[in-house]
């Protein structure tokens, strides 16, 4: 006999946005898988595709939050919680941080955020048995949500960072750098032509670095200009490196760490004849896809620098890999991702990059070095040591000309240090760019 058909219960509108957002906040805090591989490429979770795009603007928009704003979220929900989050069953503090969140900064009706924090817990297997707990604690968050101190968000950088930027920047700075972390950043875009009329059409405004800045929202690819290849997107602080050759034009360019080749296109746009190497073939693919979209040209080859050989460079860009806690305002799960022992993996790295690096400059040549890092070992340090390794490089100290006239990017031994909480503004939205450093080296001729 046919069996009657049922059709699956219909899920809690909701529901779905909130559970791929605490799978991804488990991958992130337990699991130490990074924001980006989750949410696309190969690794992204397979919930994804079924999620409206309102939904997955929420789920984002969740994630973001309970990352950005971790240690307050801990220390309001710890008042609740006389014995702590339970131990043996993980997933309860997910939901309890992803129910505060949607209660003290969304947009979202505190008997929603209580019942699908709820029903979230309900539906795992170990934190069902905490369901009356997350109701309990919840309910309190949100009768007593004057109470907290949501302002200070100084306590939302771990410990360890907040430590190592007070070594390095005094305690001041540091704090400034957390507070600018707490923003979230407006997208930046390097344009190929007029800036002013992008920025006009994208109702944006120009940096004083040419960087057109937008607080746009939704889908990058339906803004103007995104089809048609005119800009692509690129943090203001990121934009500057290349800025650093001066004119390119007929140049032979090394991009080493190349992908996914924003500062690519910058070099190939201003007329060098580019090569660009990456050693990840999905991140080349990428890199290749978005010149194809900007139509410009670069050689392209999917290679570790380290193994490759080539005829020295006019020039040579090294964007190293490292721990970016320059850009935690555009990626949130950097300080609970990354930590000391990455910090010294990364050094090492570096360090043989930057060799190769100079093997890859001519004689006469220039080699700029950066990465998107607030640590010393991976910028001032680096470029220390190196300079006391090898008698063949010099500095040719960075000036305020060459970043548009913005001294204060500038350090003392003439490198280019930016910090999150740079080219401030009034209205938080428009301000910051991300922490970089990079320093400008010749090769003796
Ligand atoms: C900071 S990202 C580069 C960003 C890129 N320059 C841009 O502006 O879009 C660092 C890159 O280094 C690549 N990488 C890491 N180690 C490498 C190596 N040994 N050889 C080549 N590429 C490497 C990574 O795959 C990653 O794409």
């Amino acid at each position: 006999m046919a069996r009657p058909r049922t059709s699956p219960q219909p899920e809690v509108p909701g529901l779905a946005a909130r559970r791929i957002a605490a799978d991804i906040l488990d991958g992130v805090l337990r699991r130490r898988l990074a924001l980006d591989e989750q949410l696309s490429g190969r690794s992204a979770h397979p919930g994804l595709p079924a999620l409206a795009d309102r939904d997955r603007a929420l789920m984002r928009r969740l994630i973001a939050t309970v990352l950005r704003r971790l240690g307050t979220l801990r220390h309001v929900l710890s008042g609740f919680l006389e014995k702590g989050f339970p131990a043996d069953a993980p997933r309860t503090e997910t939901v309890l941080l992803l129910g505060a969140a949607q209660i003290l900064w969304l947009d979202v009706p505190d008997h929603a955020a209580v019942d699908l924090s709820v029903r979230l817990a309900q539906a795992d297997r170990r934190a069902g048995r905490y369901a009356g707990l997350v109701n309990a604690v919840l309910r309190r968050v949100a009768q007593n949500r004057d109470s907290f101190a949501l302002d200070d968000t100084v306590r939302d950088t771990p410990e360890w960072l907040l430590k190592r930027w007070s070594a390095h920047y005094g305690a001041e700075v540091a704090q400034a750098i957390a507070l600018a972390n707490g923003h979230e950043p407006a997208l930046d875009l390097t344009v190929k032509g007029d800036a002013a009329s992008w920025a006009e059409r994208l109702r944006g405004r120009v940096l004083p670095t040419g960087t057109v800045r937008t607080i746009a929202h939704g889908a990058i690819t339906l803004l103007p200009g995104y089809s048609e290849g005119a800009w692509w997107v690129q943090d203001a602080a990121a934009a500057l490196p290349a800025h650093l050759f001066g004119d390119l034009r007929g140049k032979r360019v090394a991009d080493l760490c190349a992908a996914p080749g924003g500062k690519t296109a910058q070099l190939a746009h201003a007329g060098a004849q580019v090569t660009a190497i990456d050693r990840s073939p999905a991140r080349v693919a990428r890199l290749r896809e978005n010149l194809a979209r900007l139509s410009l040209h670069a050689k392209t080859e999917a290679l570790d620098v380290l193994e490759w050989q080539a005829e020295p460079f006019d020039a040579v860009l090294l964007d190293a890999p490292c721990s970016s806690t320059g850009t935690i305002r555009r990626h949130p799960d950097v300080p609970w991702l990354k930590g000391e022992t990455e910090i010294t993996v990364l050094t090492g790295l570096q360090q043989k990059l930057l060799d190769r690096a100079v093997a890859l400059t001519k004689p006469g040549g220039t080699l700029v070095y950066c990465v998107c890092s607030l640590e010393p070992e991976e910028g001032e340090q680096q470029i220390e040591a190196l300079l006391a390794r090898n008698p063949n490089v010099a500095r040719a100290p960075i000036t305020a000309a060459d970043v548009f006239g913005q001294g204060d990017f500038i350090s003392a031994q003439g490198d280019l240090r930016t910090l999150p909480q740079m080219l401030p503004d009034a209205d938080p939205r428009w301000g910051g760019l991300d922490g970089f450093f990079a320093a400008r080296l010749v090769r003796a001729a």
